[in-house]
C-alpha cells in the first residue's frame, strides 16, 4: 500500500489507541451487561475486526480495521482477569489470573510463528498474518457461549438463585453454603446502587481503601509498561540483528524465539505466583528487570563507544548535501532515522563503510550506492539500518534473555492478577477498567516514543532510563504493595485500610500474609485511616 512512516504509525498505534479508549469504557459495560456478555462483544468485535483487516482494500479500511480490533482487546483485556478473580476459590485466584497473562504470552507467540510463516508469501501474506486473527476469536465467542456468568455479578445485580446454581456448578457440586453465604453478607453491606462509572469513580477517589487500591492498581501497570517490555518485544529483531544476525528473516524468526521466551518464564509465573505471594514476586521480578536492562544499556553503551569509523566519504560533491554523508562513524549515523550504515567486514573488522540515506519506501536498503540492491551485491556488502555491527552484542543478547527471564514471570503477570482482586465488588470493574486504561496508554507512550528517545539519547540513554523508571516501581512496589495472597476477594478493602504506602516490615509476619484482621462495620460507609485501627 506504499505507506508513509505517518501512516505506518497511525496503523500501529490506532490499536493501542483505540484499546485504551475501550478499556475504560468496559467498566460501564462489565457494569451493565456482565462479565460474560462483555467477552462475547470483545470477541464478536475481534472477529469483525480480523474480516476487516483480511479484506481490507486500502489503507484507510485497514486503519478501520484496525481501530475494531483495539476496541475488542480494550474491553476483553479489563473483562477477562475479573471473571476469572470471581469464579477461582482464593487459593488458586493467583494462579488462574496469571495464566491469564500466560495466554496472551502464548498468543503473542503463535502470532509470531504465523507473521513469520507468511513473510515467504510475497504477494498478499499481511492478509493471512492480520486476517487469521478470526480464528481464536471465533473459538472465544463459541467457548464462552458454554461458560457460566460470574457467580458475584448475579448476586449484585439480585439474581440470587442463578448465583447459587452457577457457584455450585463451578464448584463441582461441593458444599457452597458457607462461601456463597459470605458473598452475599459482603454484597449486602455494600451499597446497591452504586451508580455510573463516574459516580463510582468518585466514590472509590473519596475512600481511603478504595483510593489506594486504585493507586496501587494504576501504578502498577504504568509500570509494568514503563519498564520497556513492549520496546523490548517490538525490537528484537533489531537487538538480535546488533548481535550478529545479519538475515531479515532469520531475524523475525528469532524475534518468534524472544515471544517464546516471554511465554516460557510467564509459566514460571504462574508456578511461583501461589508459592511466594505476589508481593515478593513482583520484588523479585523488578530488581532482575532493573538490573538487566542496565545489562542491556551496558551493552549499548559499549557498542557505542566503538562504534566503527565512516572510511568512506561520497566524491561526488552533490551528494553531500545529505546529513547522513557528514557523519564519522556508525552511532550517530544509526540513530538518525534517514540514513543507514553500508560495510564490509572481515571476521569482525568492519571495512569499506560509509553512511547513507536509507530508501525513502522501505529502510531495508539505501537510496543510492553498493548497499541500494542487497540482492545483487556481489561484494559482500552489508547494511545496517538502526543497529551497528559490534562485538559487543553478546552483552546486549545476555540483557535481552536475562530481561525476559525476570519481567515475564513478575511484572508481566502481576499488575493484571493484582487488580483483578484488590477492589470491592461494587467498585472492581470501574477498578479494573481505569488500570488496563493506564496500561494501555502508557503502552502507546512508550513504544511511540522509543525512536524519539533514542535519538535524544542514544539506545543505551533510552534503556539507562527504562532501567531508572524500573527502579522507581520498585521503591513504589516496595513501599505500597500489600501481599493480597490466599485473601478472600471480601476482605481485600480492609487489606487497604491503613496509609497508601504503609507497608513497613512490622505489619507482615514471615509467610507475606498480614497479621492483623479488620473488620468492616456494618453501615459505616467513609472508613478513614484512624477508623481502620478502631476497629482492629
Ligand atoms: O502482561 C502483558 C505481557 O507481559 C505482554 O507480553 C505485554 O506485551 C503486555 O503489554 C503486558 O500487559
Amino acid at each position: 500500500m506504499h505507506l508513509t512512516a505517518l501512516w505506518q504509525e497511525l496503523l500501529v498505534s490506532s490499536t493501542v489507541g483505540a484499546a485504551a479508549l475501550s478499556a475504560l469504557a468496559g467498566g460501564t459495560l462489565n457494569g451493565l451487561f456482565g462479565r460474560r456478555i462483555c467477552i462475547l462483544i470483545a470477541s464478536f468485535i475481534f472477529t469483525a475486526g480480523g474480516v476487516v483487516l483480511g479484506a481490507a482494500p486500502n489503507k484507510e479500511v485497514l486503519l478501520v480495521g484496525r481501530i475494531t480490533v483495539g476496541l475488542g482487546i480494550g474491553i476483553a483485556s479489563m473483562t477477562v482477569p475479573v471473571y476469572l478473580a470471581e469464579v477461582s476459590p482464593p487459593h488458586l485466584r493467583g494462579q488462574l489470573v496469571t495464566i491469564y497473562t500466560l495466554f496472551i504470552t502464548a498468543g503473542q507467540f503463535i502470532a509470531s510463528v504465523v507473521d513469520g510463516a507468511f513473510t515467504y508469501l510475497h504477494h498478499n501474506g499481511w492478509r493471512y498474518m492480520l486476517g487469521l486473527s478470526i480464528v481464536p476469536a471465533v473459538l472465544q465467542f463459541f467457548g464462552f457461549l458454554f461458560l457460566p456468568e460470574s457467580p458475584r455479578w448475579l448476586l449484585q445485580k439480585g439474581l440470587t438463585q442463578q448465583a447459587r446454581q452457577v457457584l455450585s456448578r463451578i464448584r463441582g457440586g461441593q458444599n457452597i453454603e458457607k462461601e456463597y453465604d459470605r458473598m452475599r453478607t459482603n454484597i449486602e453491606d455494600e451499597e446497591k446502587d452504586a451508580g455510573g462509572a463516574h459516580r463510582i469513580l468518585w466514590r472509590m477517589l473519596t475512600r481511603p481503601p478504595t483510593r489506594r487500591a486504585l493507586t496501587i492498581g494504576c501504578g502498577l501497570q504504568m509500570f509494568q509498561q514503563l519498564s520497556g517490555i513492549n520496546t523490548v518485544m517490538y525490537y528484537s529483531a533489531t537487538i538480535l540483528q546488533m548481535a550478529g544476525v545479519r538475515d531479515d528473516k532469520q531475524a523475525i524468526w528469532l524475534a518468534s524465539a524472544t515471544a517464546a521466551t516471554n511465554f516460557l518464564f510467564t509459566l514460571v509465573g504462574v508456578w511461583l505466583v501461589e508459592r511466594v505471594g505476589r508481593r515478593k514476586l513482583t520484588l523479585g521480578s523488578l530488581i532482575g528487570t532493573a538490573l538487566s536492562l542496565t545489562v542491556l544499556a551496558i551493552g549499548f553503551l559499549l557498542s557505542a563507544q566503538h562504534s566503527p569509523a565512516v572510511t568512506l566519504h561520497p566524491t561526488d560533491t552533490s551528494l553531500n548535501s545529505t546529513s547522513c554523508t557528514l557523519y564519522g562513524s556508525c552511532e550517530p549515523c544509526m540513530l538518525d532515522p534517514d540514513c543507514g550504515f553500508c560495510y564490509r567486514e572481515n571476521s569482525s573488522t568492519v571495512y569499506d563503510s560509509s553512511c547513507i540515506p536509507a530508501k525513502q519506501t522501505s529502510p531495508d536498503e539505501a537510496a543510492w550506492g553498493r548497499c541500494s540492491n542487497l540482492s545483487q551485491v556481489s561484494d559482500g556488502s552489508l547494511w545496517a539500518y538502526n543497529y551497528c555491527p559490534t562485538s559487543y552484542s553478546w552483552i546486549v543478547l545476555l540483557g535481552l534473555i536475562l530481561y525476559l527471564a525476570f519481567f515475564a514471570p513478575g511484572m508481566g503477570p502481576m499488575p493484571w492478577t493484582v487488580n483483578s482482586e484488590i477492589y470491592p465488588l461494587w467498585a472492581r470493574s470501574t477498578g479494573n477498567a481505569c488500570s488496563a486504561g493506564v496500561n494501555w496508554i502508557c503502552n502507546v507512550l512508550v513504544s511511540l516514543t522509543f525512536l524519539h528517545v533514542a535519538e535524544y539519547l542514544t539506545y543505551y540513554g533510552a534503556f539507562f532510563l527504562y532501567s531508572g523508571l524500573t527502579v522507581l516501581g520498585l521503591l513504589f512496589v516496595l513501599g505500597c504493595l500489600p501481599e493480597t495472597q490466599g485473601r478472600r476477594l471480601e476482605e481485600m478493602e480492609a487489606l487497604f485500610s491503613g496509609n497508601l504506602c504503609s507497608c513497613s516490615a512490622s505489619d507482615w509476619d514471615g509467610d507475606g500474609s498480614r497479621n492483623i484482621l479488620y473488620n468492616r462495620v456494618k453501615g459505616s460507609d467513609v472508613l478513614s485511616d484512624n477508623d481502620a485501627s478502631d476497629m482492629e
